[in-house]
């Protein structure tokens, strides 16, 4: 990827970053990516996820999809980055697959069932994917998602494929059954595993290009140098750094492309749940071009300065014309195609921030297709271990989340939880209709 923080300077934005601020954030810079360096040499937890490009094996993940590659859908069971990896790149690229790529990562008892209803299970593969294989949430839809198949009659055996850790209750349930599995790469959390089998098993049923996705991040992982000045991750991560000790606290990531909707859901994971410790982090803000042009852009170019919004060019993509129209007023557009309206109205509501002293920054792609969107995950990857490092908080843990599932537990009788007598002590004040 590339990325321009031009609009992000102090001589366009406020809150803004001066090119000599940056000058001497990038002796901290430098300092980052020796540790980040360091940490990738020796496999350490967390750093390990930068080393994927070079781990991930991908005749090992075909060797496992290969029982269900004729899959004319894919149930893919997990959550968070157990889930979000391999969507960002099946959604993607869609277009380019004849397999329908389901996600169960909500336990919404309706949305669950209509999509259990409507496919064809006999040619239906399941690929649940849990680190730990006792997520909640994962375990549950894979019990349903399990009893479904048998329901109908299906060996649910002969159409599954399991991503998890050593040790288990999924591993327990893949050796009970011989079922083809994968190992989550030890040291690299959830929400940076896209590119190991968590995220590529869905690619591969879905027969998109594990080489070109991991050739991608390589070509990334190449460009990690000593200097923000040089390397396009560490100036996105620095500059997003610097913009919120300026007080931009919330980031808005604005893709310019349906297909890369999801990238943005995914991004919310990695930079909230890494970065948001300690009283510290910046909020992401899923928006989609051009759809929040007429939805948050009043806020972020009149709302307060409390933002940056980073846009994603898609690049080249497919085009249409708009056919020509006799409505005089509209009659400029019958000269144009959907790609030049798209691509002018994304450099329209960046010049609108830039006009406004609003920071922004763009992210760019060639295109959208496997090696970009490896450089993309690994990209931001890349950046948001730097901004962890900027920010001095552990980027790899997520000890906030643990509460909640305590007391989900408690309340379902799973154990003794003082987070589930918490919940019995909510303090009400209802307003009823
Ligand atoms: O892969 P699993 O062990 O099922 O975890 C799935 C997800 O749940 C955890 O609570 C964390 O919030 C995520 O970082 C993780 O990706």
């Amino acid at each position: 990827m590339n990325v321009d923080i031009g609009n992000a300077l102090a001589s366009v934005a406020s809150p803004g970053v001066s090119r000599a601020s940056l000058e001497r954030l990038d002796e901290q810079v430098a300092d980052a990516h020796d540790r980040i360096e360091q940490g990738m040499k020796n496999h350490e937890h967390g750093y390990e996820a930068l080393n994927l490009p070079q781990r991930t094996d991908p005749d090992a993940i075909r060797a496992a999809v290969e029982p269900v590659a004729d899959a004319d859908a894919l149930i893919t069971v997990g959550i968070g980055g157990s889930a979000l990896g391999a969507a960002t790149i099946t959604n993607a690229l869609a277009d380019e697959s004849d397999t329908e790529a389901v996600y169960l990562d909500n336990v919404d008892p309706e949305w669950v069932s209509s999509h259990l209803d409507r496919l064809d299970l006999e040619n239906t593969a399941i690929n649940v994917v849990s680190r730990s294989g006792t997520t909640a949430e994962t375990l549950a839809n894979f019990l349903v998602v399990r009893d479904a198949f048998e329901s109908a009659g299906v060996d649910w055996t002969e159409r599954t494929i399991v991503t998890t850790g050593d040790a288990g209750p999924l591993r327990d349930l893949s050796d009970r059954h011989d079922l083809p599995s994968l190992k989550v790469p030890d040291g690299v959390p959830g929400r940076f595993s896209a590119l190991s089998a968590v995220g590529m098993v869905a690619a591969e049923v879905c027969g998109h290009d594990l080489e070109a996705l991991l050739e991608g991040a390589a070509a990334e992982a190449e460009t990690l140098s000593g200097s923000l000045f040089e390397c396009p991750a560490y100036a996105y991560g620095a500059t997003t750094y610097a913009l919120d000790q300026r007080g931009a606290g919330i980031n808005a990531m604005m893709p310019y492309a349906e297909s890369l909707e999801t990238a943005a859901e995914w991004f919310a994971q990695l930079w909230a749940e890494s970065l948001g410790k300690d009283d510290l982090g910046q909020t992401p803000v899923r928006a989609l071009g051009v759809t929040d042009q007429h939805s948050q852009l009043q806020l972020y170019r009149a709302g307060p300065r409390d933002k940056l919004v980073t846009f994603v060019s898609p690049g080249e993509a497919a085009d249409r014309s708009i056919p020509a129209t006799d409505v005089d007023d509209l009659a400029y557009l019958g000269d144009a195609t959907l790609g030049e309206l798209l691509e002018a109205e994304f450099e329209a509501t960046e010049a609108s921030l830039a006009a406004a002293g609003r920071p922004n920054v763009r992210l760019e792609l060639e295109r959208v297709d496997e090696y970009e969107l490896g450089g993309l995950l690994y990209g931001l990857e890349a950046a948001c271990v730097l901004a962890g490092e900027l920010y001095a908080v552990n980027t790899f843990e997520q000890p906030a989340v643990e509460w909640a599932k305590k007391a989900t537990r408690g309340l379902l009788g799973g154990g003794e939880f003082e987070e589930a007598e918490a919940v019995a002590e909510k303090t009400s004040l209802r307003v009823e209709r």
